[in-house]
């Protein structure tokens, strides 16, 4: 039997090899890219790389080395697609992005429309945001405040996006793909729950209590050592607050903070009854323009992929790739397919920026139906 050094000898004249290889077919490969610049031809071409994969899996003959060869080969010509990507970037045929960069918003006479009554968590962060002289106006749902800003009654949104104890407002994630709408400014604000009734209501007298779902899910702790409450959802945690006023029933508290218990005259019963002491909301801003800040720094985009294996991780390469720094991912799945999913995806940049264009137009032409939901 070889010893080890010998067989590490052996694998080092064979890498050699290999690494000579791989240079020369790179090489190949600019020489690809200028031929497809010229001639305006796709850099992804899907039908050979499927043939490709076959052929090489044909000339190799365990199951196990058919599997390795068709990865080694996906991962090759991945690195094929990222140095033509790149020469496209450098030759400035990356095509034009369609939003328009700006220096800064126009606030002048904004209105701003936020989901809920008087009270909510969304004013509060409508207000931290645009000031509290903005003009604004309240609707019942999210869908109507998309709505809003899509006919052009409101020229803002505010929508929470994501608490950091409950986790993302699955509802809002779906409404950015479905309406023409787009991010151009998100506003982090702490939220701290309070156990609101009306007077004479205590502890004991409570049988329901209302809050938004996130509202319910934020408090779970403290409803849970209170087993026997019902648990009820409303479209908002200062709707809650409003129908205890409404109501005027001491069996039943709503989930709300402060100011809506104060507001609308209730009594707090347990205060900050949050799961997460430093429990915050991230709020994005929304308008129907395609507009960026030049000095903005998240991108969020969304897509589909192929229900193939690899996929998702093909994708994701064009951000290590292009030195892009990830910070977050989540996944919803797509409507009428089940068990398919589209991934949001925010990362570090600047849509005016060469490695932003670079990426993204690797990710347009891989993945399905690649939407850019904003940069701010
Ligand atoms: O043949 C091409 O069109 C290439 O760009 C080369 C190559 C490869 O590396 O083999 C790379 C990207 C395409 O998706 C298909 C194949």
């Amino acid at each position: 039997m070889q010893s080890l050094e010998e067989m590490r000898k052996e694998l080092d004249v064979i890498d050699d090899q290999i690494t000579t290889l791989y240079e020369r077919r790179m090489k190949v490969c600019e020489g690809v890219a200028e031929y497809k610049i010229k001639n305006g031809r796709k850099v992804f071409d899907k039908t050979r790389e499927n043939e490709k994969l076959a052929a090489v899996a044909e000339k190799v003959s365990t199951d196990f080395n058919k599997k390795g060869i068709r990865e080694l080969f996906e991962q090759l010509m991945s690195m094929s697609r990222k140095l033509q990507y790149q020469r496209l970037s450098e030759e400035g045929v990356l095509g034009r992005l369609p939003f328009i960069g700006l220096e800064q918003l126009d606030l002048d006479g904004a209105r701003v429309v936020f989901q809920g009554v008087e009270g909510a968590n969304n004013q509060a962060a409508m207000l931290k945001y645009f000031g509290k002289n903005v003009k604004n106006f309240h609707v019942p749902s999210f869908r109507d405040a998309m709505e809003a800003i899509e006919e052009g009654s409101a020229d803002y949104a505010v929508l929470p996006i994501e608490n950091s104890s409950a986790g993302p407002v699955t509802q809002v994630y779906d409404l950015l793909v479905e309406f023409e709408n787009y991010i151009v400014g998100e506003t982090v604000l702490p939220i701290k729950h309070m156990l609101a009734g009306v007077k004479g209501t205590t502890l004991s007298s409570i049988e329901r209590v209302y809050s938004h779902p996130q509202g319910l899910m934020q408090t779970s702790h403290f409803l849970d050592e209170h087993g026997t409450w019902q648990q009820i959802s409303v479209a908002n945690t200062s709707m809650a607050a409003k129908k205890m006023m409404e109501d005027q029933d001491t069996t039943q508290a709503a989930v709300c903070n402060e100011y809506a218990a104060e507001l609308y005259g209730l009594d707090i019963l347990a205060r900050e009854i949050n799961d997460e002491s430093d429990n915050s909301t991230r709020f994005i801003i929304v308008t129907n323009q395609k507009v960026f800040l030049k000095n903005a720094s998240k991108i969020s985009i969304c897509f589909e992929i192929p229900h193939e294996s690899g996929s998702l991780y093909h994708l994701l390469s064009h951000f290590i790739y292009n030195d892009l720094n990830m910070t977050k991912i989540e996944s919803r799945p797509v409507e009428g397919k089940s068990w398919e999913y589209r991934f949001f995806v925010d990362f570090e940049g600047n849509l005016a920026d060469a490695a932003v264009k670079n990426a993204i137009r690797g990710l347009r032409e891989e993945a399905l139906n690649l939407k850019i939901l904003g940069n701010y």
